[in-house]
């Protein structure tokens, strides 16, 4: 099954949230979608799963438009988690009406699984600590067996052994499902170790779409020191990320093999190369060079 979210928007207030914001997610696939606060990431979840009317733009499942077949919702699971209904309501009553949106789930097997997270059967939802709400979340959402999950910020407030926790139960679900993830996070260095695709928004649109796998091995983040600063051909093939006196870290999305010619013949005294994570694609893609302070 595949997933493609094309051309929404969304306007609240007469501003526009997100416009244009178009993405596929794959069978088995993990999708990170990231951005600054405030930039519409709740928003998109909740105009991909109908929560919103959208101003424009369609989500299909296998050709399929979500508005036009109801029972395509079975397969997407979404809960707004500033507004969510469930928790004034015992799992097990959750359980019963999940059952009915969502008729693959094996109630039984999801209130053992519950009870072997040392999670309560007959407590309300609302009275669970915040960690102890973030993993029954995740589990409703794989008991569902939904194709494709979002989950929105799941390791907020997490511990971490509850976050370790909650990261395997996603990827054996992935592993031995095959369903897909698409997740928000400010937890980066998370997603850094989960996610297949990360999604870039910023000013309502999608400016950057990466597979990791790829941009691991086209992207370089080097740590150069040059006799008299740094030459602006090199400064204009990539990204300054920081600068310390003479010591400019950059990134290169597209580190060739040209380009690797082009510094060396400039014969930096440090050429180093330091390791890629998420974070720093956030950096490159959402930070103006004028955001850094550069120390003298
Ligand atoms: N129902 C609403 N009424 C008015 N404004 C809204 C509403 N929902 C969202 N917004 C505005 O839309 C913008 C995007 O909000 P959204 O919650 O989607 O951002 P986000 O990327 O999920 O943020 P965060 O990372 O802080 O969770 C914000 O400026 C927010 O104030």
């Amino acid at each position: 099954m595949k997933l493609i979210v094309n051309e929404l928007k969304k306007v609240i207030n007469h501003r526009t949230i997100i416009e244009d914001v178009s993405f596929t997610v794959n069978h088995g696939e993990i999708v990170g979608v990231i951005g600054r606060n405030g930039v519409g990431k709740t928003t998109l979840f909740k105009a991909m799963t109908g929560i919103y009317l959208t101003d424009n733009g369609r989500v299909l499942i296998d050709n399929q438009d979500l508005t036009e077949d109801i029972a395509l919702k079975q397969e997407l699971f979404f809960v707004d988690p500033l507004n969510n209904f469930y928790i004034h309501y015992t799992p097990m009553e959750i359980a019963k009406m999940y059952a009915i949106t969502y008729p693959k789930m094996d109630v039984d097997q999801f209130l053992t699984e519950i009870t072997d997270h040392n999670l309560p059967l007959n407590q309300k939802v609302k009275y669970f600590s915040k960690g102890m709400q973030g993993l029954f979340n995740v589990l409703l959402a794989l008991a569902t067996q939904a194709q494709f999950v979002i989950l929105d910020e799941p390791f907020d407030g997490l511990d971490v052994l509850v976050r370790e926790n909650v990261k395997r139960l996603l990827i054996n679900a992935v592993q031995s499902k095959e369903i897909s993830l698409i997740i928000s996070s400010h937890n980066l260095a998370e997603l850094d170790t989960l996610v297949d695709r990360a999604i870039i928004l910023k000013d309502t649109k999608v400016v950057g779409e990466y597979s990791l796998e790829n941009l691991r091995e086209t992207a370089r983040k080097i740590q150069l020191v040059f006799k008299d600063g740094l030459p602006d051909e090199i400064k204009q093939a990539g990204t300054l990320v920081e600068a310390r006196g003479r010591v400019y870290v950059m990134i290169f999305e597209n580190y060739t093999r040209q380009l690797d010619e082009k510094i060396a013949n400039l014969a930096p005294l440090l050429y180093e190369e330091l390791p890629l994570s998420l974070e720093d694609l956030f950096r490159t893609q959402l930070v103006n060079e004028n955001d850094y302070i550069l120390e003298k």
